[in-house]
């Protein structure tokens, strides 16, 4: 077992993977069958479960959960397979989770867990979730080292209550009728913290290092009993408060050692630290007081549970609610204890289940169906689990990766890189050798300065120096130059991001003038289509028929009248024959009959005409009307061409782009690589420049107090003589406070 560990906070991986996923709060009911008092008092089952279906019905209500257990559903000992399993193999990986129990006094809460320590509470999630857990840790122990702790808390009235407090071992009847803990008198309560990155904690709450199955039983079975419970008339031995036992696994792992630039091995390193929590919730009952026949005592206590379910169904509701959530509604966590405890529980950082417990018994069917409307509402909850690294491990893990990135990145470059750094090394080398010479001229010159004897230094001493002057000056240009190869590097950088602005603005212009012929083609487009529709907006063949029957029966019309003509005609032949005055006027009847007759047939001859014409017109639109569909076509098929190379273009555009980026990425890489290397290099240079700088100045005054004094000793010789040693003296004094020492200079 491990050590003091660090304290863990919630890490979303590097890269992402593993956590910071959205998971929905998983829902199970657990219908428990009828029990010996119910079918005493004759209850009948009002509770159906759709047989191969996650689904219960209760009268006229149905609700679909992730899982069903009891009755004519799932079998219960499929629980801890499919919800609680998966949730401890996520604790080895680091994510909390948590497992609620809840539903109404007597619907099986207890005996779900497994909290109950009877032998029919062996089956429960606590005892498996126990045994799960070191099985796992004896099979990766080879490779992990793992550390257990747990803690176990009761919230009643409000107040947090430590089961495992060791100051009280032993069970009392507290002033209030249950069994219970007896606070110890001085101890400072448990308090609910939130740590600054957003952790909730118990400051003040035994937890107890665990290292067997049978420890941890011990622990769970000592604080179940101290639990205070009660009896009401739905349950004799009713819990009367929430209970959360919490199981702290944490694990440092090894994980595959990686070798560092030089080729070491570093084994120590690699060590990743891992923590998660899970808590197993044993909710009080969550029937209405008065259905408990609770009074006095329990009916207060009732009220602090219920505020605490309250809370929680306020809070399930803002989470449940996906319009509220999106809308960033107040989450109210800190209304009760017990939600302000399960806050990381829910829509936070835990992989959660909730049990729904039900009796099917009908005189408890309004009970029931408000556990399933709560816990229906629960299963939009979401959560968003992430590993619980510590950040030291996360921070090495990130550090590892980019080495890694770093080192496969200079695999990649090659050679083109190391020129880079063999010239910046080369440049730095040069730096270094002129600064070197530089000093030992200094030094040359000062010991020279002490050393002279004034009476030897002459105007020739004096023009050495000038020369010198000179030289250092000529090194400050040549300094000053490599800044403008600096500058040229810039400048050449401004050139390529010119060119880039350049082709964002080529592939703009391109993709508007697509736009703009795109937008001709839908207008040309348009505009056939109208004049199609007016052209075939007929039906062309109903339109033929129409006509054709018209000159059909204008045929026949013609045929009839040319018949009665004949007729007439006949007629009058046959009359002109006679002579009376009869005939002579029946002569004269079918004459006008024939005349309106001939005008009929003239008429019908007009209107024939016309008909064949307008079926001309209709030949001649119909073939307008498809050489507008070609065309039509036509346009069509511009259209997804142009669409098509739009497309191609831009995606063109997007990989070029993301090149782009991807080497503007390792540019500004290399940039502040370069740049570092710049200031560093500069940061020479201004010394170079203040040495260089200092030099002339003291070779300048050197040189004027050289010809003082030779000036001095020209215009008095015995003076001088006198004088001299005490001069040189002051000479000496004076050189060595005008020339700062080679410590002081660097400094
Ligand atoms: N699945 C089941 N099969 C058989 N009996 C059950 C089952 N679930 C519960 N019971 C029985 O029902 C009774 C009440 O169960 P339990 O004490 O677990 O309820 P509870 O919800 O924890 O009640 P409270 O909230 O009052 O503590 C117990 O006698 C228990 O043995």
């Amino acid at each position: 077992m491990m050590d003091a560990p660090p304290s863990p906070s919630p890490v979303s991986p590097p890269g992402g993977g593993g956590g910071g996923e959205d998971c929905c709060v998983k829902v199970a009911v657990h219908v428990r069958p009828l029990i010996a008092d119910e079918k005493a008092q004759g209850c009948k089952d009002c509770v159906t479960v759709v047989p191969g279906k996650p689904q219960v019905q209760i009268g006229t209500h149905s609700f679909t959960f992730d899982h069903v257990y009891g009755s004519t559903g799932s079998p219960s000992t499929a629980m801890f397979e499919e919800c609680v399993a998966p949730l401890v193999d996520g604790l080895f990986q680091g994510y909390n989770a948590t497992v609620l129990a809840y539903g109404q006094t007597g619907s099986g809460k207890t005996y779900t867990m497994g909290t109950g320590f009877k032998e029919s509470y062996q089956a429960g999630i606590v005892p498996q979730v126990m045994s799960v857990l070191f099985g796992k840790i004896e099979t990766l122990k080879h490779q992990t080292e793992f550390q257990l702790h747990v803690s176990f808390i009761e919230i009643l009235k409000e107040e947090v209550r430590d089961l495992l407090d060791p100051s009280c071992l032993h069970k009392a009847e507290s002033p209030n009728g249950h069994a219970g803990k007896v606070n110890v008198p001085g101890k400072p309560p448990i308090q609910i913290r939130e740590s600054s990155n957003g952790v909730i904690t118990l400051a003040g709450s035994t937890e107890v290092s665990v290292g067997s199955l049978k420890e941890m039983a011990a622990y769970l079975e000592q604080g179940s009993l101290s639990r205070a419970t009660g009896s009401t008339n739905m349950n004799n031995q009713s819990s009367r408060s929430h209970a959360i036992f919490t199981i702290t696994l944490e694990q440092m792992q090894k994980i595959n050692s990686l070798s560092t630039g030089d080729g070491s091995q570093n084994d120590g390193m690699n060590d990743e630290y891992l923590c998660a929590k899970l808590h197993l919730v044993d909710l009080a009952g969550s029937e209405r007081a008065k259905r408990t026949g609770s009074d006095g005592l329990r009916f207060k206590e009732g009220i602090h549970i219920n505020k605490g379910l309250l809370a929680l169904g306020n809070v399930i509701s803002a989470l449940g609610d996906e319009k509220k959530r999106k809308e960033g509604l107040h989450v109210p966590y800190r209304d009760s204890k017990l939600t302000r405890l399960l806050q990381d529980s829910l829509g936070g950082n835990s992989r959660t289940c909730m049990i729904a417990c039900i009796s099917p018994a009908d005189i408890n069917a309004e009970e029931t169906l408000n556990t399933l409307k709560y816990a229906n509402r629960a299963r939009n909850i979401k959560n968003k689990p992430v590993v619980n690294r510590d950040p030291m491990s996360s921070e090495m893990l990130k550090m590892r990766q980019q080495l890694e990135y770093l080192q496969a990145e200079l695999c990649a470059r090659g050679g083109s890189s190391s020129d880079e750094v063999q010239v910046l090394k080369e440049r730095i080398a040069w730096l270094e050798a002129t600064n070197e010479d530089l000093c030992r001229e200094l030094h040359v010159y000062r010991s020279r300065c002490a050393a002279v004897d004034p009476r030897d230094i002459d105007a020739q001493d004096a023009s050495i120096c000038s020369v010198k002057g000179e030289g250092l000056k000529r090194s400050l240009r040549s300094l000053e130059a490599s800044d403008y190869q600096m500058v040229e590097t810039v400048q050449s950088d401004t050139r390529e991001i010119d060119d880039e602005v350049a082709k964002e603005w080529e592939h703009t212009l391109l993709q508007s003038t697509m736009d703009k012929e795109l937008h001709e083609l839908n207008r040309r487009l348009e505009e056939k289509e109208s004049e199609m529709k007016l052209v075939g907006g007929f039906d062309t063949v109903a339109l033929k028929q129409h006509f054709g029957k018209k000159i059909m029966e204008m045929e026949d019309e013609k045929r009839v009248v040319q018949q009665e003509r004949d007729r007439l005609l006949a007629e009058i032949e046959n009359l002109s024959a006679g002579s009376d005055g009869h005939a002579q006027k029946l002569q004269d009847v079918h004459s006008q009959k024939l005349k309106t007759l001939e005008t009929q047939i003239s008429d019908l001859k007009k209107k024939q005409e016309s008909q064949v014409q307008l079926l001309k017109q209709k030949q001649k639109s119909d073939e307008a009307a498809k050489k507008l569909q070609e065309e039509i076509q036509s346009i069509k098929a511009q259209k997804v061409q142009l669409q098509h190379r739009m497309k191609q273009e831009a995606e063109q555009f997007r990989q070029w782009k993301a090149s782009r980026e991807k080497e503007l990425l390792q540019l500004r890489k290399e940039g502040r690589r370069n740049e570092y290397e710049r200031h560093k290099l500069q940061a020479i240079n201004q010394r170079q420049k203040m040495v260089l700088q200092r030099k002339t100045e003291e070779a300048a005054v050197a040189t004027k107090r050289l010809k003082e004094l030779l000036e001095g000793r020209k215009s008095s010789p015995r003076e001088n003589g006198s004088l001299s040693n005490g001069h040189v003296a002051n000479g000496q004094v004076l050189s060595i406070s005008f020339l700062p020492s080679r410590g002081n200079f660097f400094a």
